[in-house]
This record gives structure tokens, C-alpha cells and sequence, in this order.
């Protein structure tokens, strides 16, 4: 075995609930959405532990993206249920942040009032320190025009954590950016979860990414989590490792065996 451990991959509903517990971080429940007649997520049981690193991988159009706003309170169900932290989601929770392939910054406010938006009090200096934390300390009082797209999504990221979220949604944030500012962010990233341990959530087409990243890697197909895989190798994980290749190897063949499958094929 390479350090990894199939786990739940055909998991039934009932034993997904069984699993649930009360400190969950996450908790999905039989999680439907119906867009225009059209079922995107059907059913769909999910269990996120506190201080998770998941990664969730899908082709695209499995629904992802619905899956990450629907637990951001940003979607409603249109069955189911998501919970958070035990209890039901209602709306937007302000302990769960949310991080765009695009930074969305204000271009009219400087980056360290970019960061602090929406908060109250003494936030100044949270928001230097976070720009700190991103390596963007002496870009504070700058605009967002003049930082290139690495730069705006590490302003992003500052403002995600500036909240001290208990979770982190990421939604693709580093699918626009090049490949070694990628690297970069994705080492950030890492460094900064290692630091505080927020539960996290990253939907990405990357499978690299995800097994770079995640201690978890859960594949939605047909609106279901058809794969929910434990990755247990060691941080800092390299390609070069060849348990690391095994593991991508495994995912990509599963990704692809049954797209064939759907096709006819002979995978
Ligand atoms: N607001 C909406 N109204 C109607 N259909 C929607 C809406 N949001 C998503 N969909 C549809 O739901 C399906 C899943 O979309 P979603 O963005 O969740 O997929 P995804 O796996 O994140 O895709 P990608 O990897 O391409 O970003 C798609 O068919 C999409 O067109």
C-alpha cells in the first residue's frame, strides 16, 4: 500500500449518516439541487471533520461549484440539508469564508481596505497582518490595478482569512494563474492551513492540486460522491514521490474509467 487508503468509495447513504457526528464541521444530508428541472446534485451525503483538507474533483458540470455555494449559504437546497457545525445552515455563515477563481477586489479601495471589507472596529491591523501572512506587507495602501493576478488572488486570500474562518471555501482559486505563481499560492495555501488547521473545502480540476493539497479527495459524478479517497502521504508532498504518482494515477484512472464506461468503452 502506498500510504493511502480507499475509503467509503461505494459508501451508502445510511453509512455516511452513521459517520456523522455532532462535531462535524460539515454535514451534508442527502443534499439535492434542481436547477430549471435539471438535477445537478441528487441526494448527495458528505461529512467534513473538523480541520479537514478536502479537495473535491469532478468533471466538469458534476456540480462542484453548487456543491461549494450551497455550503457557503449562498445556493438553497432544493432538498436535503447542510449543516455546519452541527446545526442548519440559514444563509451566509460568518465563520465560513469564501475564496473565487477571480479575486473580486473593489478597484476603488486600496488592498488593506479590500481585506478589511465589511468589518467593524479594529480591523486595521488584523488586515496588515493577514497581507503579511501573504507576503503583500508593503502593497497595502496600493490599489488593486496595479498588483498582477497572483498578487489579487494573495489579497483574497488575506481578506478570507482575516475572518478567522473555522471553514474555507475555496472555489478554483488558483485556475486562472500561471503555472509556478500556481506552485506558489498553492505552498501558501498549505503553510497557512498547516498553521491554523481551518477545516477546508477546495473544489479544483486539478488532480495534481488535489493530492498536493488534500488529506481527502472526493470525486461528485452523476450528482453523488462517487469517490471519497483518504490521502495519507507526507507533507510536502512532491510529484517526483512515486506513491504520489500512484495516487494520481489511481484517481485519473477512476475519473476517466468511467467516463469510458458512460461511452461504451472498454476501460
Ligand atoms: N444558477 C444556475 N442556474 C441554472 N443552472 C445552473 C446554475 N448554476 C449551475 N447550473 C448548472 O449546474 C450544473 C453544474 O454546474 P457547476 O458550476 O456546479 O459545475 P462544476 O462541476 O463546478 O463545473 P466546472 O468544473 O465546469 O466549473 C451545470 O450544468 C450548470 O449549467
Amino acid at each position: 500500500m502506498t500510504g493511502t487508503t480507499a475509503k467509503a468509495a461505494t459508501a451508502l447513504p445510511t453509512e455516511q449518516a452513521n459517520r456523522a457526528s455532532a462535531g462535524a464541521a460539515v454535514e451534508l444530508r442527502s443534499l439535492t439541487k434542481t436547477f430549471e428541472g435539471k438535477t445537478v446534485l441528487h441526494r448527495l451525503d458528505l461529512t467534513l471533520e473538523p480541520g479537514q483538507f478536502v479537495a473535491v474533483i469532478g468533471r466538469s458540470g458534476s456540480g462542484k461549484s453548487t456543491l461549494l455555494r450551497l455550503i457557503a449559504g449562498l445556493e438553497r437546497p432544493t432538498d436535503g440539508e447542510v449543516r455546519i457545525g452541527g446545526r442548519p445552515l440559514r444563509g451566509v455563515s460568518p465563520e465560513t469564508t469564501v475564496m473565487f477563481q477571480d479575486a473580486r477586489l473593489l478597484p476603488w479601495k486600496r488592498v488593506v481596505d479590500n481585506v478589511g471589507l465589511g468589518l467593524q472596529g479594529d480591523w486595521r491591523s488584523r488586515a496588515e497582518d493577514r497581507l503579511r501572512q501573504v507576503g503583500l506587507a508593503d502593497r497595502a495602501s496600493e490599489w488593486p490595478a496595479v498588483l498582477s493576478g497572483g498578487q489579487k488572488q494573495r489579497v483574497a486570500l488575506a481578506r478570507a482569512l482575516v475572518r478567522d474562518p473555522r471553514l474555507l471555501l475555496l472555489d478554483e482559486p488558483l485556475g486562472a494563474l500561471d503555472a509556478l505563481t500556481r506552485l506558489d499560492m498553492q505552498q501558501l495555501i498549505e503553510r497557512l492551513w498547516l498553521g491554523r488547521r481551518f477545516t477546508t473545502l477546495l473544489v479544483t480540476h486539478d488532480v495534481t492540486e488535489a493530492i498536493k493539497l488534500a488529506d481527502r479527495i472526493v470525486l461528485i459524478e452523476d450528482g453523488a460522491v462517487a469517490m471519497d479517497i483518504e490521502n495519507r502521504l507526507r507533507r510536502p508532498r512532491t510529484t517526483a514521490d512515486p506513491a504520489f504518482a500512484e495516487l494520481e494515477r489511481k484517481v485519473l484512472d477512476r475519473i476517466m474509467g468511467s467516463a469510458y464506461a458512460k461511452e461504451g468503452g472498454h476501460a
